[in-house]
C-alpha cells in the first residue's frame, strides 16, 4: 500500500489518475473510499483483486469501472500462465459480477474477450503475444476514454454557448471527473471546458448521499484546480433552481438505453423533474461505452442496491437507530423525455428518443 508520498503523487487532481498500469505488471488504484482526507494508493496483482476493488468502490464511476475491469483481464492472463483459458474465463465472470448497473463494465470485458477470441482463432495463442495484445487493448480503452471526455467537453460547451449567454452556471451530481473515468471527466469534463473557455459562472455540487461522491470527490477535484465550486446538500438543489442560481443541470450516466432513458446516481431523476419544473436545461454526458442499445427502455436496467450500513453511518459515525430498516438503491432512471441533451463523443442528441438514438448508434451496436 502506498500513501501520498508515492512519487507519482503531485498534489494536483488534474495530474492525479485514479488508475495506473505499472511496468512490473500491476494495477495501481487511488483508494477513493479514503478521499478527501487521505490519498492512499493500492497495487493489485490479480483479477480477483480488481473485481473486489470495483465491488468495494475503491474505484468507481462507470468508465473507470470498465477500464479497471479491462486491466483486470490483463492481470488474469499474466497470473494464469499457459493453458489458462478456463481460469481467464472464470476471472472474467468474477469481474462481470462486481457491479450490475454500469454497462461500461460489460462493454470493456467484451472488448477484451474479442482479443482472446481472435488469438484463439489463430490456433493456440502464444502466451506472450496474447498478454501484450490484451495490455494494448486495455490501454487503448483507457486512452480512448480520455479522448472521448475532452471531445464531449468541447461539443457540450459549444451547445451551451449556442443556447444561452455566458457565463454559465451548472449544478452537478455525484462525481463524474477524473476519478470516475480514464481522466478529465464526463459532466465534470464539461465544467473543466467551461473553465478553460472562461465562461463558467459557478458550479454547485450535490454532496450526493449516501456515499458522498460529490462532497468527497467532486469538491476535491475542483478545489484542487481552483474551479469555483459550492457544495450543497442534495435537498438544496430545488431551492437553488427556484432561486434562479442554475442554468444547466449536467450529469454523467451508468447506462443509457435505446430510447435515451438514463440510469445514473440515485437522485438524478429528482433533479431532472425539478429542472423541467423550473424550465432549466438537463444534460447527460457519457461516452458511447455507456450506451446499451440491447435494452429498449430504462425499465430493463438492473439497479444496484447496496448495504444499509452505507445509509446508517457516515465515515463510521452512526446516524440512525439500531434495527431500522434501510433501502439503498444507488441508481435511478431518468426518462428520456426529461433530458434535453445526451452528449457523446459520436455526437449530441437533443430531446432524445429511440429514432434519434438508433440513427446515431445502431451501426455500432448491432
Ligand atoms: C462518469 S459517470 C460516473 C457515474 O458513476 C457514478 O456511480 P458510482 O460512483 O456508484 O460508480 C455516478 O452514477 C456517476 O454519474
Amino acid at each position: 500500500m502506498l500513501n501520498k508520498n508515492d512519487s507519482s503523487f503531485t498534489g494536483n487532481a488534474r495530474s492525479v489518475s485514479a488508475i495506473d498500469w505499472l511496468p512490473e505488471g500491476k494495477l495501481k488504484l487511488l483508494d477513493q473510499r479514503k478521499l478527501p482526507t487521505e490519498e492512499v494508493y493500492i497495487e493489485l496483482s490479480t483479477a480477483a483483486d480488481a473485481a473486489a476493488a470495483i465491488k468495494d468502490m475503491v474505484v468507481r464511476g462507470a468508465p473507470a469501472i470498465g477500464i479497471t475491469a479491462a486491466y483486470g483481464v490483463v492481470l488474469s492472463v499474466l497470473k494464469s500462465g499457459p493453458d489458462s483459458t478456463d481460469q481467464v474465463a472464470r476471472d472474467i465472470e468474477v469481474l462481470a459480477a462486481s457491479r450490475p448497473t454500469a454497462v461500461n463494465l460489460f462493454w470493456a470485458l467484451d472488448r477484451m474477450k474479442r482479443v482472446i477470441q481472435q488469438h484463439e482463432s489463430n490456433g493456440s495463442p502464444v502466451e506472450a503475444l496474447l498478454q501484450e495484445a490484451l495490455l494494448q487493448e486495455a490501454q487503448l480503452i483507457h486512452e480512448q476514454d480520455i479522448a472521448a471526455n475532452k471531445k464531449m467537453g468541447a461539443s457540450a460547451v459549444a451547445l451551451m454557448r449556442a443556447r444561452q449567454s455566458t457565463p454559465i452556471r451548472v449544478l452537478t451530481h455525484c462525481n463524474t471527473g477524473a476519478l470516475a473515468t480514464g481522466g478529465y471527466g464526463t459532466a465534470l469534463g464539461v465544467v473543466r471546458r467551461l473553465q478553460e473557455e472562461n465562461v463558467l459562472g459557478h458550479v454547485y455540487a450535490d454532496e450526493t448521499r449516501p456515499w458522498l461522491q460529490g462532497a468527497r470527490l467532486t469538491a476535491w477535484e475542483l478545489v484542487q484546480e481552483g474551479i469555483p465550486v459550492t457544495l450543497n446538500a442534495d435537498v438544496a438543489a430545488g431551492h437553488l433552481m427556484q432561486a434562479g442560481k442554475i442554468d444547466w443541470v449536467v450529469v454523467g450516466a451508468d447506462r443509457i438505453t435505446a430510447n435515451g432513458d438514463t440510469a445514473n446516481k440515485i437522485g438524478t431523476y429528482s433533479l431532472a423533474v425539478l429542472a423541467k419544473h423550473h424550465g432549466l436545461k438537463f444534460m447527460v454526458v457519457a461516452p458511447e461505452s455507456t450506451i446499451d442499445m440491447q435494452l429498449r427502455t430504462g425499465q430493463d436496467i438492473p439497479i444496484e442496491e447496496r448495504e444499509g450500513d452505507e445509509i446508517v453511518a457516515v465515515k463510521g459515525q452512526i446516524i440512525a437507530p439500531q434495527g431500522v430498516h434501510t433501502f439503498n438503491p444507488v441508481f435511478d432512471v431518468t426518462p428520456h423525455d426529461l433530458i434535453d441533451a445526451i452528449v457523446t463523443e459520436k455526437g449530441i442528441i437533443e430531446y432524445p428518443n429511440e429514432t434519434k438514438m438508433r440513427a446515431l448508434f445502431a451501426k455500432t451496436c448491432d
